[in-house]
């Protein structure tokens, strides 16, 4: 595992889109052979977004032959409403590079057969090989994408019921109003994201400072399903200060040290 330990928000958003432009181009994907993205929603990726857009704008990378899959979808909610995963990927993201509409990928919380939903998003992923770069972020509890506390750690893509604590952090999105948001959402499984070629996780703030310790210095478990990443071959954790509040000083120390040439090329 890597961790960039940065500043801040600003750093961290900065730091992740560099890294996807860098992925993409190294790549140089053509129709035939495309990179395959996956994306997160949130908070914390908006600063990745705004970057993004930025180096798109500046002509650094164009998303013509990028592949996208987002993580998770509410069900429930229309597609049309404000909160929706699909409202704020196009009002974030797609709306503002040249990504084409048919290499767009999104669940579809509103499927008369959820179940089938997944087993499609899933198939449509493998038509593709594999996934080449999943971006996320984590949950208060240490989620990742929408795997709450006690999912399985082989788990794929499926309907999860959300915690109270999610739904409480999340209200925010919809009035204060923990009763608006959704009680269930599609989400890739952890086995799924641990399919992929590489997992880049973006961690900021004090309040994820207890997920950031469980993914970096505790066991794998499925309580902290964040904590997985240590079973992967190639995830990056970019985190700001608040956000290893609770990780050892040595640790920090440990990564400031050796990640001191990317950490200052910023
Ligand atoms: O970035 P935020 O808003 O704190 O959200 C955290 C988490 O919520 C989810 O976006 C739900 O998709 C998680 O995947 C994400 O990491």
């Amino acid at each position: 595992m890597r961790l960039i330990p940065l500043k801040d928000t600003a750093q961290v958003g900065k730091w992740a889109a560099r890294h996807i432009v860098q992925r993409i181009n190294a790549f140089q994907p053509t129709a035939e052979r495309p990179f395959v993205l996956g994306l997160p929603t949130g908070g914390t990726p908006l600063e990745a977004y705004k970057h993004l857009i930025a180096m798109h704008k500046a002509g650094e990378v164009s998303f013509k032959h990028v592949i996208t899959f987002n993580m998770d979808e509410y069900v429930g909610l229309p597609q049309a409403h404000p909160e929706s995963y699909h409202t704020f990927m196009y009002r974030n993201f797609f709306d503002h590079v040249d990504i084409p509409a048919e290499n767009i990928n999104l669940l579809n919380g509103n499927a008369p057969d959820v179940d089938e939903e997944c087993r499609q998003y899933e198939a449509k992923m493998k038509s593709y090989g594999k996934v080449h770069l999943f971006m996320g972020g984590v949950g208060v509890d240490g989620h990742i994408a929408f795997n709450e506390p006690a999912s399985s750690l082989a788990s794929r893509t499926r309907i999860k019921t959300l915690t109270e604590e999610t739904r409480i952090a999340n209200s925010r999105f919809f009035d204060g109003d923990v009763s608006q948001v959704p009680k269930y959402a599609l989400t890739v499984g952890v086995g799924t994201l641990l399919d992929a070629e590489e997992v880049m996780i973006l961690v900021t703030g004090r309040g994820k400072a207890q997920a950031l310790e469980a993914a970096v210095e505790g066991c794998v478990n499925h309580m902290w399903t964040i904590s997985c990443l240590q079973l992967h071959a190639k995830s990056v954790v970019v985190c700001d200060e608040p956000s290893t509040m609770e990780l050892k000083v040595k640790t920090v120390k440990y990564f400031r040290e050796l990640e001191a040439e990317s950490v200052n090329s910023l």
